[in-house]
């Protein structure tokens, strides 16, 4: 099935720090067959080359790459908004007991779909997601996931200490749970398995050991915890881990820094850490929204990039101020402002954070990320509500550049009107009610 599609396209093939290379396509034609774009020109020259193939018109607004989340909690949805705390207070008092309610199926289930709608609302195509403690709502997410059609990375999080005695597991069981969990999901279509250790902080080393044996169990399963979010934390791992040469290596030392490890905030890293994040080639996830929220810090991104690092962004919901990378890449911008040394960060290097940089993070950018030819045709369509200050905003561009900044600072979900995966137009999922019944729109 071969259909061309007809928008005004804007993506970055490049890569940071050099990425400045925007790419306009004004009126693009891009041809896809069963998902992947298999051409793309001006639109009169596509469509001489392919004068009977169907085309599908999605000018007006902007058509970018499906953005690409690389941390998000998907127990957290429904707690977006717990202001007012650090990480351990705010984890204490708004993070855990939420996510303590996941043992309760039925609960999970409607927060897996309040989950995925908010992905695919805000245009999120790719996540690497930090799951639940509870298996059976890991296997709620990824059933969910896969009917939804998202490319998501998610994991059974584990933990033997420090959280809430619900929370808690054992290494060994963490290992069994987890392996039963790869086994009915990992490389399922487009889902993937990320051993999901908490933090070290709540994780011992024999916790973090089992992590290390289940990710010899099956190929190219991911890694993603947290790493220096916050000062308090830091020092409790300090203090938890008195042989570790530092948090990372509190990781690092079961063999859990790899190319195929994402590391999400780094606010706070060392030199050493930085080195050794490079010479991994692991990838740390920005999470500008959330840091700033909690209060956590202003993120380093010049000493990632000098050192080598790959940082992409996350949302990191619910610490963060919900699902919309496009307010991820403005919030970067202003942090990175406000620091000293900062990044001055371009339109182009947003969208890059948002969309690339995350698939690079995620070993997805031969597939997704960008809408060169030989990728998935993962997009999203920007088009605001006529008379809305976006739609004002992009009446009179000064030039692509310009409408890509106003995207950024001015775009919501609700500026967002096509979400495509592999061509297929993805839905958001019907959402339930508390006790588990579709919503009451959902039996009309
Ligand atoms: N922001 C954030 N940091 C964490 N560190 C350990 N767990 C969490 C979490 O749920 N959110
Ligand atoms: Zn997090």
């Amino acid at each position: 099935m071969v259909t061309i599609y007809r928008a005004t396209v804007l993506d970055t093939p490049g890569d940071l720090p050099t990425a400045d290379g925007l790419r306009v396509s004004e009126d693009c034609g891009l041809v896809v067959k069963d998902g992947t774009i298999t051409f793309r020109d001006d639109f009169p020259a596509v469509r001489a080359a392919f004068p009977d193939e169907q085309v599908v018109d999605l000018r007006g607004g902007v058509l970018l790459p499906g953005f690409v989340d690389t941390h998000v909690h998907y127990p957290q949805v429904r707690v977006v908004g717990g202001l007012g705390r650090p990480l351990l207070d705010w984890l204490r008092e708004c993070a855990l007991p939420e996510e303590l309610a996941l043992s309760d199926p039925v609960y999970a289930r409607g927060v897996a779909r309040d989950f995925l709608a908010g992905l695919v609302h805000a245009g999120t195509t790719t996540a690497l997601v930090f799951g639940s403690h509870f298996p059976d709502a890991v296997d709620a997410l990824f059933a969910e996931a896969e009917t939804v059609g998202l490319r998501i990375t998610a994991g059974l999080v584990v933990s033997d200490r420090l959280l809430a005695p619900g929370l808690h597991t054992t290494p060994a069981t963490a290992l069994r749970e987890g392996k039963a969990l790869v086994d009915r999901w990992h490389g399922r279509g487009r889902l993937r398995y990320a051993v999901s250790p908490r933090f070290s902080l709540s994780a011992s080393d024999a916790m973090l050991e089992s992590c290390a044996a289940l990710m010899e169990t099956a190929p190219d399963l991911w890694f993603t915890s947290h790493l220096n979010e916050n000062l308090d934390e830091i020092e409790h791992v300090r203090r938890l881990f008195p042989s570790a040469e530092n948090y990372l290596s509190t990781y690092g030392r079961h063999g859990l820094v790899t190319g195929r490890s994402v590391l999400a905030h780094d606010v706070h890293p060392s030199a050493a850490e930085l080195e050794m994040l490079a010479g991994a080639g692991a990838a740390v996830a920005h999470c500008p929204s959330s840091n700033s929220a909690l209060g956590s810090g202003l993120f380093p991104l010049r000493a990632h990039l000098d050192a080598g690092v790959r940082v992409a962004l996350g949302t990191d919901v619910g610490a963060g101020t919900g699902f919309s990378l496009l307010k991820e890449g403005l919030q970067a911008y202003f942090v990175q402002q406000l620091l000293d040394g900062g990044v001055a960060l371009t339109p182009a290097h947003l969208l890059h954070l948002a969309t690339r940089s995350g698939a690079l993070a995620l070993g997805l950018g031969d597939q997704v990320g960008d809408l060169s030819v030989g990728r998935q045709f993962d997009a999203v369509r920007l088009h605001p509500q006529p008379g809305s200050t976006l739609d004002v905003a992009l009446r009179h561009p000064k030039d692509a550049t310009d409408a890509l900044a106003k995207i950024f600072t001015l775009g919501t979900p609700a500026d967002i009107d096509v979400v495509r995966v592999a061509g297929q137009v993805v839905t958001a999922p019907a959402q339930l009610s508390l006790d588990g019944s579709l919503s009451p729109m959902e039996t009309r």
